[in-house]
């Protein structure tokens, strides 16, 4: 068995996190994003939180949210990741970690090789760059995988993850192609957007876990 990290992304009941865990399941994200179709209210989210047992870290994911907020946010929901999805800078990434007391993960968009080599302005200011689809309607969450092959050789200088479009039936091939430390995924184990589908949860975890 691999120790492949893995973050279930968009969840939004306690059943949810704890199938998420039992499956192995390293991180789930809670998304605060009112446009979302997973959003969760800073209530909800903390409600949630407390259903997440010690041995995974929940994820709190936000989109160019002011720092005050944010740090109110962080007192509310306690997550051990904040995860942005945003405009967020390198220096504002910086000083986030600073202030929030706990890692803090960059989610950047990358189609080609020179998005890729943008991407690392976050090396130093980040705990993980976390390389997912480009920003479409939505800025994450979108279901759409991005070139693996854009990782082929590439040099990583920072802890990273990687996700966008990666279900129970790719992710094994990702992992093999890119050698991810990280996967995460949030369409892919849903029937429905925003609706969770607990036999997709199990099934890629699995999958991760076998690559
Ligand atoms: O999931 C959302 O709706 C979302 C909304 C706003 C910002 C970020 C969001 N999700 C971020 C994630 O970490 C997703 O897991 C990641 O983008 C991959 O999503 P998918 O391609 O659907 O697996």
């Amino acid at each position: 068995m691999s120790g492949i990290a893995i973050k279930i992304c968009g969840l939004k009941t306690p059943e949810q996190v704890r199938a998420a865990a039992d499956a192995g399941a390293s991180h789930v994200g809670l998304v605060h994003f009112a446009r979302s179709p997973r959003h969760l209210s800073l209530e909800d989210a903390a409600r949630l939180r407390q259903a997440v047992p010690d041995a995974v870290k929940p994820v709190l994911l936000v989109v160019d949210m002011p720092q005050d907020e944010l740090r109110r946010a962080c007192e509310a929901v306690r997550p051990d990741v904040v995860q942005l999805h945003g405009k967020e800078t390198p220096e504002t990434c910086a000083a986030l970690r600073d202030v929030l007391g706990c890692e803090v993960w960059k989610a950047c968009g990358v189609k080609d090789r020179a998005m890729l080599d943008d991407a690392q302005r976050y090396v130093g200011a980040v705990d993980m760059l976390l390389y997912d689809a480009p920003a479409g309607k939505l800025p994450g969450g979108q279901g759409l995988a991005i070139d693996w092959s854009l990782f082929s050789g590439f040099k990583h200088k920072a802890p990273w993850g990687l996700a966008g479009g990666l279900t129970a039936q790719n992710v094994g091939e990702a992992i093999r192609q890119t050698g991810a430390p990280l996967v995460d995924t949030s369409s892919g184990v849903e029937s429905a957007p925003g609706l969770k589908d607990i036999e997709k949860i199990r099934a890629f975890c699995r999958a991760a876990r076998d690559a």
